[in-house]
């Protein structure tokens, strides 16, 4: 039986009087890249917010590997093994690609690089792996060329790549992505979707919300979807495309609106 990586029971999460997320309950299993789908409005960025932490639930349980990790802070999910892509911040941008792949918090992985006592040379030491991992891992989403280029005159599909890599520098197991494919030209998607199944391949699972329900259909496996707040649809991709019910009223509403 496929482990469950990454679970949730019961989670609740209101803003006021509003049920954003209304007791949901889903396991992701190990090697997944699993889709979450749903309207606008659905639920979708505050389940990932409860997910990595960003958020804490009113109600529910969420468990990593078999441990209950609710209520802790991303940075302690982060070093557990969940990473998940962020949009570069602002002063970022004036620093190199390179730079900016070498600055990513390191997770579970990562030993602790500055400590108090540290000489120079181990410091040099360091930034040298690091230097070398950031290469690597520029190399492997195709941006090697541009490790020199500053990040913030990069185009939003490389950008995209970017963080990818940023979050690879931690190694985490399971990565969650918003929205990876919007916004993104078709061939740099294209590569996208080739890393990301890569790194599928070498046993990533991945939780990927997203409105392109051509690439949801071709590329996740299982889908979850969700309507104001409550979980409406888990199964395969192949069962997600026959449901009439979620055809109309959920995916139709996206594939047309
Ligand atoms: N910080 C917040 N304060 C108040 N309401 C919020 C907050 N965050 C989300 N909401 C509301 O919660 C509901 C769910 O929003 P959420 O962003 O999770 O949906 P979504 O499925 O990700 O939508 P989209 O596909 O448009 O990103 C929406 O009605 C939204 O307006």
């Amino acid at each position: 039986m496929t482990e469950t990586l990454l679970e949730t029971a019961g989670l609740c999460r209101a803003f006021g009087p509003l049920k954003a997320v209304d007791d949901v309950s889903i396991a992701v299993k190990a090697g997944t890249i699993t889709g979450l789908i749903g309207p606008n409005g659905a639920g979708k960025s505050t389940l990932f917010n409860l997910l990595t932490g960003v958020l804490a639930p009113d109600a529910g349980k969420i468990r990593l590997k078999g441990e209950d990790v609710t209520g802790l802070p991303p940075d302690a999910l982060f070093t557990r093994g969940l990473g998940r892509t962020f949009q570069i911040p602002r002063p970022f941008a004036r620093m190199s690609v390179l730079e900016n792949v070498m600055m990513a918090p390191v997770g579970q992985t990562g030993e602790r690089v500055w400590g108090p006592f540290v000489g120079a040379g181990r410091v040099r030491a360091e930034e040298a792996r690091i230097r070398a991992r950031a290469l690597e891992v520029l190399d492997f989403v195709t941006l090697a060329p541009l490790a020199d280029h500053p990040a913030g005159k990069i185009s939003g599909g490389q950008r995209k790549l970017l963080e990818l890599a940023r979050v690879l520098m931690g190694d985490p197991e399971v990565i969650l992505l918003d929205e990876p494919a919007a916004g993104v030209n078709p061939s740099l998607t294209a590569t996208l979707i080739e890393k990301i199944e890569a790194l599928n391949r070498q046993g990533k699972t991945f939780v990927i919300i997203e409105h392109d329900m051509d690439f949801i259909m071709r590329h996740c496996d299982p889908v979850i979807a969700m309507a104001e707040g409550r979980l409406v649809f888990e199964g395969s991709a192949a069962e997600a495309q026959a449901n009439p019910v979620l055809l109309e009223a959920y995916l139709g509403t996206m594939v047309h609106g």
